[in-house]
């Protein structure tokens, strides 16, 4: 497989993906969204309300998330996205836009058409008690940490033929960038 020319940092809320990506981004000077800052006003009400969202919920909100990453990658943009992405059919809307899912996307088909998109994942593994230690200790944040269970629930990680690598949140912030990097390289 090529070089990646977008990573994806995954995982459930809490796992670090918005601290690892943003850092992550700026040491590789590669552009950084952050998928939170994507969600619909009734995503983030009904999470603020404390009920998990479903696929109807997610799907519009991957989707634009798909346009943006292909637009980049195929304008020759480098880029990080930090998104729960929980479930295989997420990623691949991620990636393919929701024809990848069986489903239809719009933008997307029309602008940059067939760029291949070269994504590494990269999975935020870790415990519900160290994920809820941390979340509990969040300030100002939309996503209840009562939210966590059913994201452990909806929670399909990433397994072959993915390109993936799954990295513990128990190592430290610098020691999952360290990781990543070294993998980058090797691509
Ligand atoms: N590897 C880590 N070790 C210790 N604390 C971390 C680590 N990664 C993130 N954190 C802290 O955990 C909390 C959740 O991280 P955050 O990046 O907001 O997760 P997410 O974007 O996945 O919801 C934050 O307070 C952050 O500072
Ligand atoms: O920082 C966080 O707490 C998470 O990133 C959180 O915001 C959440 O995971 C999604 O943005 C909601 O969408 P999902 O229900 O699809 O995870």
């Amino acid at each position: 497989m090529a070089a990646p020319g977008a990573l994806l940092v995954m995982g459930v809320s809490g796992s670090g993906k918005s601290t690892v990506g943003a850092l992550l981004a700026s040491e590789l000077g590669w552009k950084f969204y952050d998928a939170d800052d994507y969600h619909p006003e009734e995503n983030r009400k009904k999470m603020g309300k404390g009920i998990p969202l479903d696929d109807q919920d997610r799907i519009p909100w991957l989707c634009n998330l798909h346009d943006i990453l292909l637009r980049d990658v195929a304008s020759g943009q480098h880029v990080v996205l930090a998104c729960s992405a929980l479930k295989k059919m997420y990623r691949d809307i991620l990636t393919q836009g929701k024809d990848g899912a069986a489903l239809k996307c719009e933008e997307s088909e029309k602008e940059a058409k067939r760029a291949e998109m070269q994504l590494l994942v990269v999975h935020l593994s870790g415990s519900f008690e160290v994920i809820s230690g941390r979340l509990l200790k969040r300030k100002g944040h939309f996503m209840p940490p009562e939210l966590l269970r059913s994201q452990f629930e909806t929670l399909e990680p990433p397994a072959a033929p993915e390109n993936f690598i799954q990295i513990s949140v128990d190592k430290n912030v610098s020691e999952i960038i360290a990781k990543i990097m070294e993998t980058l390289k090797m691509k």
